[in-house]
């Protein structure tokens, strides 16, 4: 290995390192926590492979940290009446410390409902309406696993968020809307583009820190950053080069953009570790919360 290829590119903000900072926080609190914590159940609703990556993440953080995995693959055929019974057990057992259920689900679900259906204290991904709502409240402790860590990984710029220009690319429910509000409860100035905006580069260039998330390979270039920017790259793209080889990019062209940004996301190894950490310190908020409302002792 040549010695160029040895040092460290300060450009890049390596979620791994994210990673392990919070999932040592949680593994210290898991230890100690009286009763012992219940089991984190991930919930997929048929064979979905782009969720696989995640669980397998996801089951080996847990191990890590020492809260209980359990991995549940429902029936892709499967009625919503009988998703929502399934969910109401999970919500009532005490073995229960959190919920999560895997996007995407199959057309005939109405992942809506379903998200209601997870009772706010055990909702780990924080995507039930209300926990959503509360992000409105600027109460960002239990918020969409993505959301949080693009935060988490901007906070780890050392830029200071109040009054920073963010554009946020992108605005779904569980990414791009989550992740402006809560920027915006942390003071920065956020603008969220999306396919309807007319010049994504219009804004994209005079921002302090961009966020993308939308699902597009290279979609953002080194002519739309503004020299010295943050670029949070949440995007997953498979890829094929000419050679045949499949790669999974981001939204960014990664090598370009990290000669004009001042820090970049890379993917993989950047936003997405930090997911699956968040999920993990999401799961003990859940715990706290249980535990305040009396439900555990
Ligand atoms: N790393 C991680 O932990 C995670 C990564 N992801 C990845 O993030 C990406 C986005 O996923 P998700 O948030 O679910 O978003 P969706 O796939 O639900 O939607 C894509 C978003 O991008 C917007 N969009 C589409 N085209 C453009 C464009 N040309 N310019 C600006 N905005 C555009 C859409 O706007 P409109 O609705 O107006 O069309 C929509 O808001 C995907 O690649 C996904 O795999 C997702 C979750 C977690
Ligand atoms: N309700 C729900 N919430 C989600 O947040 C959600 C979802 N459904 N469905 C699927 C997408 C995708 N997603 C990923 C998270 C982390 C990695 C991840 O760990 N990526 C590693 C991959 C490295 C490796 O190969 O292990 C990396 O980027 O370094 C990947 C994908 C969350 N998602």
């Amino acid at each position: 290995m040549s010695a160029e290829s040895k040092v460290r590119d300060h450009r890049l903000i390596e979620g791994k390192a994210v990673q392990a900072r919070i999932l040592a926080e949680v593994a210290e609190e898991v230890a100690t926590a009286s009763p012992p914590v219940g089991k984190l159940v991930s919930v997929c609703i048929g064979p979905t492979p782009e969720v696989a990556v995640y669980v397998r993440n996801q089951a080996r953080a847990a191990a890590k940290v020492g809260i209980p995995f359990d991995q549940q693959v429902w029936p892709a055929e499967i009625t919503q009446e009988e998703c929502k019974k399934r969910i109401q057990a999970l919500n009532d057992s005490k073995d229960v410390l959190g919920i999560i259920l895997q996007r995407p689900v199959p057309a005939h679900i109405n992942v809506r409902s379903l998200q209601s259906a997870i009772h706010p204290l055990k909702d780990v991904e924080g995507m039930n309406p209300a926990s959503i709502g509360n992000i409105v409240y600027s109460d960002i402790a239990l918020a969409p696993c993505t959301a949080a860590a693009s935060v988490e990984m901007l906070r780890s710029t050392g830029l200071d968020l109040k009054g920073l220009e963010v554009v946020m690319i992108g605005h779904s429910e569980i990414v791009g809307k989550p992740a402006a509000l809560m920027l915006t409860a942390e003071g920065a100035t956020v603008t969220v583009c999306h396919h309807m905006t007319r010049s994504v580069a219009m804004h994209s260039r005079r921002a302090d820190a961009v966020v993308v998330a939308v699902g597009k390979a290279h979609l953002i270039g080194p002519d739309m950053i503004k020299p010295g920017a943050a670029v949070i790259d949440i995007g997953i793209n498979q890829i094929t080069d000419e050679d045949g080889t499949v790669r999974i990019v981001g939204d960014v062209d990664t090598d370009a953009v990290k000669e004009v940004a001042g820090w970049i996301t890379p993917v993989p190894g950047g936003v997405g570790p930090v997911t699956v950490a968040m999920l993990m310190r999401n799961s003990m908020v859940a715990y706290r919360r249980q535990k305040d409302a009396g439900w555990i002792s």
